[in-house]
């Protein structure tokens, strides 16, 4: 099979944050239409690259690159337009809105409808509206939290906050999904369902990144795995090279890579 072409590039990327290089000339793409895991140690760097993608931080050498344009000095509404969304470590909904309306920020933000045909609720708005609402619903459904469409956010279970998460970012009609360990928290039983629900979305056409502690999760729903460890990028290959190589081995376990091998 032909490999995709490459959604995001990041390419020779290095942060510094005074004297600590969080990221050391790491480069990796990913490719459209895959399931990307981007792990490592405690440290390793992966919310550092997380952040450089999402417009937070800005490298200080090297370029992102987002379908071939630069995402350097963009600010993070740009880069969401532009077809990146993300989920948060730590859950970040609007607690008092139900879960329909949640989503809807999302489909609105996206939404090419000007001020004045709000204001005015021109047919186009309306029909963009009408829009919103379907594609919001169709997107619930995917989650599998769509009979809950009307309850407060607030009253979901931790799970399905997480699902509702996973929602509002997808309904931003992105190119790249990133998720931030999703699985935080999970008990296996919900790890095991969050694996389906990662699938699925990436059935739907979504191109996803995943940051996760989790190995069996990360293994079991990957395409392919980049490993970082101190900044550096250490190895990147399927989930089945990841698991035997010696210099992953050995990150993980601390020691050095001639005694893991
Ligand atoms: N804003 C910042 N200012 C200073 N140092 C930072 C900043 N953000 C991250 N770092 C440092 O950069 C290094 C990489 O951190 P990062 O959070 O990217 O690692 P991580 O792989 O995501 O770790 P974890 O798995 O623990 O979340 C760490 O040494 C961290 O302390």
């Amino acid at each position: 099979m032909p490999e995709s072409r490459a959604v995001l590039e990041v390419d020779d990327v290095t942060i510094r944050f005074g004297g600590l290089t969080a990221l050391d000339s790491v480069s990796f793409e990913i490719r459209e239409g895959e399931i990307l895991g981007l792990i490592g140690p405690n440290g390793a760097g992966k919310t550092t690259c997380f952040n450089v993608m999402t417009g937070v931080y800005q490298a200080t050498s090297g370029q992102v690159r987002f379908d071939g344009r630069p995402l350097t000095k963009l600010k993070r509404h740009k880069i969401t337009q532009l077809g990146i969304a993300r989920t948060f470590q730590n859950i970040r909904l609007f607690k008092s809105m139900t879960v329909l309306e949640n989503v809807m920020v999302g489909t609105d933000a996206n939404s090419k409808v000007g001020f004045f045909d709000a204001l005015f609720r021109l047919p186009r708005h309306r029909r963009t509206e009408a829009e919103s609402l379907a594609r919001a619903k169709e997107i619930l459904e995917v989650v599998g939290i769509k009979a809950r469409y009307d309850e407060l956010a607030s009253n979901l279970s931790y799970g399905d906050q997480r699902r509702l998460e996973i929602a509002r970012a997808m309904a931003t009609g992105p190119k790249l999904l990133c998720l931030d360990e999703p699985a935080a928290g999970f008990n296996p039983a919900e790890k095991q369902k969050l694996m389906e629900l990662i699938r699925k979305v990436r059935d739907e056409g979504y191109t996803v990144l995943l940051i996760e502690h989790d190995m069996r999760l990360v293994m079991g729903v990957t395409d392919r795995i980049v490993v970082l460890e101190f900044g550096k990028k250490i190895a990147e290959g399927s989930p089945a090279e990841i698991r035997d190589n010696p210099a992953v081995i050995a990150a993980y376990l601390g020691v050095d890579e001639e005694d893991a091998s």
